[in-house]
């Protein structure tokens, strides 16, 4: 289904970054079908075309006759700007994949002509890995066609989710934003290592194994994660005991904070932009 597609990202920044490597290592499109925009920082766009192959061009320069998928790659608060950009330029049969925080698809859809296919996504960076966890909430306007077009280019950076639009702030708030809780985890767990006179990188070798080891058994053991807790926890042993500090501390409540936090936020953002509306 991706033959022949031209996939271009307005926006080159960090998670426009991330996709596009985890893309082109995939293989299913060729570097040539991917072009590359953002508002005006040209040096960053010689950076990507260096790195990946990638064809780059200003957003003036965009031909949106040829493009079949239009990633919106900027910051929220950049939205409106970009819709009056495309509005008037962007065909029908060009799908948009947007992956910005709280940005309704109907905002979108609001901006833009009538019948736009348009997608919300929300990948995390490790699409640069290709072990993103995405979700997709297709706009009112989306055929399936399209959905399994868009599930088989977001298959490319990791394991894809379709989901209600409803449940994307949570969903932000657990994968968009997740990697920055275990990547504070870890500068945490770094510390201490240091601190118990480990050198940095073996430390941080050490902290890494044990999530990526934590998380496989999470995904393909049938243990619930209480489970698989209580048997790293022997009786007054030394994980009761570091447990035992991480409840001290708040370590739980901390944990389902930071991602309610991100979920308000997420939130908050669609609410602004609805105010900017009316
Ligand atoms: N970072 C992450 O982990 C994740 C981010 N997201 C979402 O991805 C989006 C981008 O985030 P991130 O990559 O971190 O941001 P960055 O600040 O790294 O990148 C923003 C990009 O948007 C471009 N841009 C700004 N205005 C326009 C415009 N009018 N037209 C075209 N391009 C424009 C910038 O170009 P220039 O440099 O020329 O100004 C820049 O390339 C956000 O909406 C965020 O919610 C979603 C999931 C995870
Ligand atoms: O921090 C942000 O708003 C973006 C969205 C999810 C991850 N980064």
């Amino acid at each position: 289904m991706l033959n022949n597609k031209s996939i271009a990202f307005l926006g080159a920044g960090n998670m426009a970054e991330a996709m596009i490597s985890g893309i082109v290592t995939a293989k299913k499109v060729s570097p040539k079908q991917v072009i590359v925009s953002n508002n005006s920082n040209k040096t960053r766009l010689h950076e990507i075309k260096a790195k990946y192959n990638v064809r780059t061009l200003s957003k003036e320069e965009l031909d949106f006759h040829e493009i079949d998928v239009l990633v919106l790659a900027m910051k929220p608060k950049d939205i409106d700007l970009v819709i009056d950009f495309i509005q008037n330029k962007v065909q029908p049969h060009t799908v948009i994949l947007s992956v910005l925080a709280g940005i309704s698809t109907s905002h979108m859809e609001e901006g833009l002509p009538n019948g736009q296919q348009v997608i919300r996504v929300m990948p995390n960076t490790s699409s640069m890995m290709r072990e993103s966890a995405t979700a997709i909430a297709p706009g009112k306007h989306v055929e399936m066609g399209e959905i399994l077009t868009a599930k088989e280019l977001l298959e490319c950076v990791g394991e894809v989710y379709v989901i209600e639009e409803e449940q994307m702030d949570i969903f932000t708030g657990i994968a968009g934003s997740g990697p920055a809780y275990f990547y504070y985890l870890m500068e945490h767990i770094e510390k201490a290592g240091i601190e118990g006179g480990l050198a940095p990188e073996l430390a941080r070798k050490i902290g890494s194994q044990t999530i990526l080891g934590a998380a496989k058994m999470m995904l393909e053991r049938t243990e619930t994660p209480t489970e698989l807790r209580e048997n790293v926890t022997s009786p007054n042993g030394t994980t009761a005991a570091g447990l035992d500090a991480l409840d001290k501390y708040g370590g739980g409540k901390a944990i389902t904070q930071a991602v309610k936090g991100a979920e308000k936020r997420s939130k908050e953002i669609s609410e602004q932009m609805q105010k900017v509306l009316v």
